[in-house]
């Protein structure tokens, strides 16, 4: 047992009040294990001592399987259950007392069904298995925006996983007894039955029980269980935004460094984005871009009135497929040692490989088996990268400040096959407020289920908003109060298709021509025409020397098309409707003079 928390045990009674928290985390811990019945009780510390021991156990069971030490240096191979790949939107929950707090974007159950059907998954669940207790801090450990957990798994992979993903160990559970207060998650791989699969959320208890599921977004729960649904909750109570977004700034040849937040849905560009290397001409001119984070941010206004953003996450949990050195060289470099592969597949000498690599050939495919194009990808779709932050190239050095780095932009964007201009801007708060809440994207592999089909998903926050998306809105208004500088707003799509079903616009490192477009906007530098939907570039306003772009990428990327907006506007009043009266007004006139404008 931990020290600190032993310690409680041997104060006098009048000295432990002080350490009341821990207490509570020792009777709760108590009394999971009375429930669970686990054969030990581990409490983690997050040492390198204590992970080697860990890998090794995992090393000899299998759950881990070792690459080549020469080309991939302290780097394993997972392979889960092939029906454990991703995360399950339909088994994810939100218990509030009333439903209509969770609202029509969440599936609900009362606080009471949920505990009950979950402490019956968990009854004798780890007998025979040793449950890890891991105290962990999602942010800088000294950063008042930063938030604890502690998280209680019989998954020696999640331990290892949240090693990499949070500041796991000593230092958390002392910033837990100094705070007072911490998210409890509970999770068990259970038996990986599908039928027997529940991810649930008690927002109002600060509480996390998950089930049945080893996959990241399932099962690491500092992060979307935590990190989203539980904070998106506790930022509507205190005055900040949990938020699905990377982090990046953008250094000018002038040394001059804009920071831009970014809401991209599940696997639509974050991590591409956040690690940006720019293009020829701009590398030679000093642009530089430096990433903070990939995939969650905490914002938060400061003193000045600017909103504030820390990367909560301490690594990256990213996606495989397509990754490559012409695509993302600066992944690539970040997963050359000490990075956990889950679900890709394996080359003749035990390197890691998947679709879109740019040398090697598979010999193995993600299931195990011998590779054969016949049987579906080498990779899984949805395979995925665990690393420390700290190895990325391009990693900020105002990364960990406690503050965080004030925001100039922040930017939606989804994969929209047709319709959405490469780039627009909202032309105030409210506008991108509702720029926000129309957000529109085709799913992906990252959740189980169909792919390629457009639905809304507002703030790439569909999945992660633990509360009534009408509330979350209304929250987001509120930020616009006289008092704070809030950023410019836009709007991306990386994704728009020429009539061949390719990609008109070549993306990736190029994306910093239209980055570089929004901080002129941001500095009033920049030109734009106005239309209904915002402010767009005309061609010559972004800075297009080396790209080649058809006629009909022309058009189609800075044009505007006035009857399918119409058509999508209809679309967005009837979404906003489903919330019924929740739904602030102020969006349905936002809608509604938009609407009137393109008539
Ligand atoms: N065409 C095009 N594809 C891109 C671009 N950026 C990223 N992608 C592709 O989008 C997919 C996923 O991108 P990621 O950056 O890993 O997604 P993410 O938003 O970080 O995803 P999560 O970790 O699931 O939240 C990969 O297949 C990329 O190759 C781009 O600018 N253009
Ligand atoms: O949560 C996960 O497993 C990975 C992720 O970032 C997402 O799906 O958005
Ligand atoms: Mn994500």
């Amino acid at each position: 047992m931990n020290a600190l928390v032993q310690d409680v045990d041997k104060r006098a009674p009048e000295v432990q009040g002080r350490g009341t928290t821990l207490e509570s985390l020792k009777q709760w811990v108590d009394q999971v294990a009375a429930l669970a019945r686990p054969a030990a009780i581990h409490w983690c510390d997050g040492s390198d001592a204590e992970n080697a021991a860990l890998v090794a156990k995992m090393e000899a069971d299998g759950t881990l399987i070792r690459l080549n030490e020469e080309t991939n240096p302290g780097s394993w191979l997972h392979r889960s259950h092939p029906d454990d790949v991703a995360r399950v939107e339909h088994l994810t929950f939100v218990c509030t007392s009333e439903q209509d707090d969770a609202g029509p974007n969440n599936h609900w159950m009362s606080p009471a069904d949920g505990h009950a059907q979950m402490d019956s998954l968990f009854e004798g669940c780890m007998e025979g298995r040793t449950m890890y207790v891991i105290p962990y801090c999602m942010g800088p450990i000294d950063s008042p925006i930063s938030r604890c957990g502690v998280e209680i798994t019989d998954s020696p992979y999640v331990v290892a996983n949240m090693r990499i993903m949070t500041r796991m160990g000593e230092a958390a559970l002392q910033r837990i007894e100094r705070e007072g207060t911490f998210v409890r998650g509970l999770h068990s791989t259970g038996e990986l039955d599908p039928n027997r699969r529940f991810i649930m959320h008690f927002p109002e208890e600060l509480t996390i029980k998950s089930y049945g599921s080893g996959y990241g977004g399932n099962a690491l729960l500092g992060k979307k269980c935590h990190a989203l649904r539980i904070a998106s909750h506790q930022a509507r109570q205190e005055g900040w935004l949990a938020e699905h977004m990377l982090i990046l700034g953008i250094e000018n040849p002038q040394g001059e460094t804009h920071y831009v937040a970014a809401a991209f849905p599940s696997a639509c560009g974050k991590t591409n984005l956040a690690m940006l290397i720019p293009p020829e001409g701009y590398r030679e001119k000093g642009w530089k871009v430096w990433t903070i984070g990939d995939d969650i941010c905490w914002m938060r206004p400061g003193p000045d009135g600017r909103l504030y953003a820390i990367n909560p996450e301490a690594g990256f949990f990213g996606v495989a497929p397509g990754t490559s050195a012409k695509s993302n060289p600066n992944a690539l470099a970040t997963i050359a040692k000490n990075t956990i592969f889950t679900n890709v597949g394996v080359t003749a000498d035990d390197g890691p490989w998947w679709e879109g690599l740019d040398d090697g050939q598979p010999v193995t495919d993600w299931r195990g088996n011998a590779y054969d194009a016949a049987n579906g990808p080498a990779a899984h779709p949805n395979a995925r990268f665990t690393v420390s932050a700290k190895q990325c190239p391009s990693y900020s050095e105002h990364a960990e400040d406690p503050t965080g780095v004030p925001i100039s932009a922040i930017v939606f964007g989804g994969r929209r096959a047709s319709l959405v201009p490469l780039v627009f801007e909202a032309r105030d708060w409210t506008h991108g407020v509702l720029v926000g809440a129309a957000m529109g994207s085709e799913t992906t592999a990252a959740a189980t289920g169909a792919v390629g089909v457009m639905r809304r998903d507002p703030m790439a926050m569909k999945p992660f908003c633990g509360y009534n998306f009408a509330d979350y809105f209304a929250h987001w208004l509120s930020f616009d109060n006289g008092r704070n500088k809030l950023p410019k707003v836009f709007h991306v799509n990386w994704f728009r298709k020429g009539d061949d079903g390719k990609f008109l616009w070549p993306g990736f490192g190029d994306n910093l021509r239209v980055l570089e477009w929004m901080i002129g906007r941001v500095e009033g530098r920049a030109d734009a025409v106005e239309t209904p939907i915002g402010a767009l570039p005309r061609e010559q306003d972004l800075d297009l020397e080396g790209v080649q772009l058809s006629g009909e990428a022309r058009e189609k990327l800075f044009g505007f098309d006035r009857d399918g907006w119409r058509a999508e506007l209809v679309s967005i009043g009837d979404y906003l409707r489903e919330y019924g009266p929740r739904m602030p007004q102020a969006l349905h006139d936002e809608q509604a003079r938009i609407a009137a404008s393109l008539d």
